[in-house]
């Protein structure tokens, strides 16, 4: 007899104790509550075949009184910790505090719509499942009712009786497991989905973006958007389909079962069991707030150690390590610090609940006992009741938990929902183009003023002229800070003029398209360039995606970069690192420099383009780029003699204007602001 009981505990064990698989109910085996369960159960049975006399009831409390007491106490244990889990994994966010942006149903719908058929789908089968759940309690109750009956009179065939309830139940949790499974795939389905189209459009929005926006907002911020916050975002959109439809529908048709086994078991459970749940979600919540300042102290530690290690050149050329150490163990002892606290507020948590916990099923016991001696309830109904009455438990508890979910969900949502829908001031596509064969190359800089949308109070250029004639190089020098690189980015269009016009061959370049501008007519090159980790000829291809390799060798040939590039072992496969991290500042430049060549420009940009070199690499470099201006519109922004002195004229900047243009022995003889430069330029020591 007591070997056919054992599977009925070993279904409640499996039922509500291996979901705390994780952390800390998988501290205590699944193994050990069984054997706990079992030889109390063995007590029990031994007392009861002593004490026949007694009402089952009696016998009944006996058995399923410890096993509930210590399956609920798991339970809650379970619940308690997937709570404080739930907060622990989740990505914090720390950033500066922004207004925060609106959720839009409509654009979660347009990512929505193309799963909608296997999203009806994990629908459908997650309420079957749920439904499914609202049954089980009912069918253990017939199950233990037959056992009940054995117990008592002794007589029939155990086995047969057993066998139907047993194979129903068996036949419930197979179709249940099914229906779970179906669901979860069908969810995760969606879920990846929705998520991998948002990621994607995410990036494309990014990517179209000003480069005004950029400098508004962190990059850090950007790649959190398009990681954390998706992430974030479906694991709510999955949880709260799945657990909160399971939850919601199991709450409801387990307390409808509950008031149909026991109307007055049930006006107990009413009053009590929300007062758990509540006091549960309060210090819950308490536990939350702990957890997101331990995962924000988390984040500054990491954030020390990634600038560190971001920069270690810097650090190791000012010998700072032992410092930096001393910063992010600082940092990490405060993390340590939080975490214990949490831990400590986790293991309160637990104890009380598991104590509030037993003291209800030790009410229900003892009420449903009473109920059973006076034959209003049947054993069978106790234990329905108390499995019913756990699913309800179970299930709110999920619910205040998912409240929680939601909630981050949507922030995460309408954060990633905010970029998605914004639309660029300067569009990347549409527009007139003029033809290759007609493209002259003059530009014309009209009564340019301009304050970077960032500063929108200082006024960096102050209704500018300048023209750039077809085929000529025009250089622009001046004070440091004064606006030269700036005339430069107006002219790529990563701004437009506050006023003012610039046209190129007499067409306001707004009118033009940009990505034709950018990608064919203006090649820039600027003191930094920033190469990609792929391999050289990738690197160089990228000025021309269609590029043959003959056309990527040639480029590099013009730039004086051939020579170099099949002296490494790999030559054009060589892999240059992160940023170009493994090349010389005069290689990656002269990488650059064919990069831009193999566009075949009509207009060259040089900005400080070898300002950063030593005297050898500036030589070479100044040859490719020599080479490179023949034939083309060129503008040359300058700090040093040596690289405007081919120039057709020179522009001197001042105040955010041209204060002097001409050639180099024209500005001399004048004796103003470009001999001034010079001369000191020459008292400095620079060339
Ligand atoms: N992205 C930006 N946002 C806001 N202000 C900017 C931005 N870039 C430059 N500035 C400001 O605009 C002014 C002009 O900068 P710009 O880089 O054009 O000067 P520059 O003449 O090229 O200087 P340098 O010779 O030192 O390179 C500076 O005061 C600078 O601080």
């Amino acid at each position: 007899m007591t070997a056919d009981l054992y599977p009925i505990y070993k279904l409640i064990n499996q039922w509500y104790i291996s979901p705390g698989s994780n952390g800390y109910c998988s501290s205590q085996q699944p193994g050990n509550a069984v054997s706990r369960i079992w030889s109390l159960t063995q007590r029990a049975l031994r007392q009861s075949a002593t004490r026949t006399s007694k009402p089952p009831g009696v016998a009944l409390k006996f058995i399923l009184g410890p096993a509930v007491l210590t399956v609920s106490a798991r339970l809650f244990c379970h619940i308690a910790y997937c709570e404080a889990d739930v907060n622990n994994n989740t990505p914090v966010e720390v950033v500066a505090k922004s207004p925060a942006p609106e959720f839009k149903w409509h654009i979660l719908w347009e990512f929505v719509k193309p799963q909608l058929f296997a999203l009806i789908g994990a629908v459908v089968l997650a309420f079957g499942a749920a439904i499914l759940n609202i049954q089980i309690p009912l069918m253990l109750g017939d199950l233990v009712n037959v056992v009940a009956r054995y117990l008592r009179e002794h007589t029939g065939n155990y086995a047969h009786e057993i066998r139907g309830p047993a194979l129903k139940l068996l036949g419930l949790y197979g179709i249940q497991g099914l229906l779970t499974t179906g669901y979860i795939i069908l969810l995760s389905r969606v879920g990846e989905r929705v998520a991998a189209d948002m990621r994607k459009t995410l990036f494309a929005s990014l990517l179209r973006q000003d480069v005004a926006f950029f400098d508004a907002n962190k990059t850090g911020q950007l790649v959190n958007r398009l990681t954390a916050d998706i992430q974030e975002f479906k694991s709510s959109f999955k949880l709260v389909i799945s657990q909160g439809l399971r939850s919601i529908t199991q709450t409801v048709g387990c307390f409808i079962s509950l008031y149909i086994i026991s109307p007055k078991l049930t006006g107990l459970t009413v009053v009590v069991l929300p007062c758990l749940v509540g006091a549960g979600a309060l210090i819950g919540s308490f536990l939350r707030k702990l957890s997101r300042m331990a995962q924000e102290q988390v984040a500054k530690a990491t954030g020390v150690a990634d600038e560190a290690l971001g920069n270690v050149r810097t650090v190791k050329a000012f010998a700072m390590e032992e410092r930096e150490l001393q910063l992010y163990a600082y940092e990490v002892d405060k993390s340590c610090e939080i975490n214990e606290n949490l831990g400590a507020g986790i293991a309160v948590f637990q104890g009380l609940s598991n104590i509030a916990l037993n003291c209800i099923v030790l009410g229900t016991i003892f009420a449903g006992g009473t109920l059973i001696s006076s034959n209003e309830l049947s054993p069978g109904d106790l234990m329905s009741f108390l499995v019913a009455s756990q699913t309800v438990q179970r299930s709110l508890a999920s619910i205040s938990i998912l409240f929680g979910q939601v909630v981050r969900g949507i922030s995460s949502g309408a954060r990633v929902f905010e970029y998605l829908t914004l639309e660029p001031t300067i569009p990347l596509a549409g527009g007139g183009r003029i033809p290759y064969h007609s493209l002259m190359g003059r530009v014309d800089f009209m009564n340019i003023s301009f304050s970077y949308p960032t500063r929108p109070g200082h006024q960096i250029l102050k209704k500018l002229n300048l023209t750039l004639p077809p085929s000529k190089t025009v250089a622009i020098v001046g004070e440091s800070g004064g606006g030269k690189s700036t005339v430069a980015s107006l002219l790529e269009r990563f701004y437009d003029p506050t006023s003012g016009v610039i046209m190129l061959d007499g067409l306001d370049i707004r009118t033009l398209d940009l990505s034709w501008l950018r990608g064919q007519v203006i090649g820039f090159i600027n003191q930094e360039p920033v190469l990609f980790g792929s391999s050289i000829m990738e690197n160089i291809r990228f000025g021309k995606p269609e590029a043959t390799d003959a056309e990527v060798i040639n480029a590099a040939k013009q730039a004086n970069a051939h020579r170099f590039i099949t002296g490494f072992p790999d030559g054009y496969n060589t892999v240059v690192g992160e940023r170009g991290v493994t090349l010389s500042g005069g290689q990656k430049q002269r990488i650059a420099i064919a990069r831009a060549l193999i566009k075949n420009p009509s207009i060259l940009v040089l900005d400080e383009a070898t300002s950063a070199l030593d005297a050898e690499s500036e030589r070479v470099v100044q040859e490719a780029l020599d080479r490179a201006t023949k034939g083309r519109t060129v503008l040359i922004i300058a700090h040093r003699l040596s690289t405007i002195q081919g120039a057709d004229l020179i522009c001197v900047m001042s105040n955010g204007r041209i204060v002097e243009a001409g050639t180099h022995l024209e500005l001399l003889s004048k004796g103003g602001l470009y001999s001034d430069l010079i001369r000191r330029q020459r008292a400095e020591g620079q060339q």
